[in-house]
């Protein structure tokens, strides 16, 4: 069975279409992707979100953090995903600490969108909003990330599921809230209880975009490499190989649209439960 409306095969994916899926209770497909060639794969199967993660600083440069990442880097990598990407919708992640001022955000932003970016992703909550307001008025759409930030893993104490407490939900909600009305078009959720991911989509009127945030999320997004089964050490709990129970690429990608598409995936066994 094919999710991608042939018809539709070459229309582009914008933020209008991602709020028309979320309307009409479609979920939204999104990789993590580093390069032309598994963009370009992924495009024609029909995934409508890439992400161009900073992740690529574990899959791709293997450190341990995204910290080490730079801006040139970022640019580096989207451009060469949008080499590969004819249809899906590229986001491109701001890495560590180049989104510190307003001014370094514009700059920064303005990268990522020359570099071939339809949105820009930050980290953060309320402390964002005014940064969230200027990109949009110029013309940079914004998508926030909010439960695990990976680049606050120091202050964070390490990679822990957030907003457990009654109190920490509240708080993510709430920066939920305040970022959509600063402008944000789309918002990543990542290692929350799958009752706060179902909560902050029900709330919002943008998309949200589920890691470990519960099947009522949106959409889902997976690194790469994690669904494909290439991921050394302990996985986290919302890491699934598609690859292994398919033997193929192709198969895999299909498996994985079919069970974001479905509701099938994340299972509760890929989930986390509050207090
Ligand atoms: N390959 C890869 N996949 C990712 O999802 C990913 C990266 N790299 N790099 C950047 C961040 C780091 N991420 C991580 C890393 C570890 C956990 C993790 O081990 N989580 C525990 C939670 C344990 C707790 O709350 O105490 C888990 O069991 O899932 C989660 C997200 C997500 N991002
Ligand atoms: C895991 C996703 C959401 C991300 O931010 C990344 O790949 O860098
Ligand atoms: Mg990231």
């Amino acid at each position: 069975m094919s999710y991608l409306n042939l018809s539709e095969n070459l229309v582009p994916l914008t933020i209008s279409k991602l709020m028309k899926l979320k309307a009409e209770g479609q979920k939204i497909t999104s990789l993590t992707a580093y390069d032309a060639s598994f963009a370009a794969l992924f495009d024609q199967m029909g995934i409508e979100v890439i992400l161009v993660g900073d992740s690529l600083g574990n899959v791709i440069q293997g450190h341990s953090s995204t910290i080490p990442v730079s801006i040139q880097e970022m640019a580096y990598h989207t451009a060469c995903v949008a080499r590969g990407v004819k249809r899906a919708f590229i986001i491109g992640d701001l890495p560590f600490a180049s989104y510190t001022s307003t001014a370094e955000a514009v700059k920064n932003s303005a990268l990522l969108m020359q570099s071939g970016a339809q949105m820009v992703k930050m980290e953060g909550g309320a402390h964002l909003c005014e940064m969230v307001e200027v990109l949009t008025h110029h013309g940079i759409p914004v998508c926030g990330h909010l439960g695990l930030t990976p680049q606050s893993v120091n202050t964070l104490g390490g990679f822990k599921v957030q907003g457990k407490s009654a109190d920490a939900a509240k708080k993510i909600l709430e920066d939920a809230l305040a970022l959509e009305a600063a402008g944000a078009q789309l918002l990543v959720l990542e290692a929350i209880p799958s009752t706060l991911g179902a909560q902050i989509t029900q709330a919002l009127k943008i998309p949200t975009i589920g890691i470990g945030a519960g099947p009522d999320c949106s959409g889902q997004v997976l690194v790469m490499h994690d669904a494909l089964g290439a991921f050394p050490g302990r996985k986290p709990k919302f890491v699934k190989d598609f690859l292994a129970p398919t033997g193929t690429i192709e198969k895999a990608i299909t498996l994985y649209i079919e069970e974001v598409k479905s509701g099938a995936f994340p299972a509760p066994e890929h989930c986390f439960v509050a207090n």
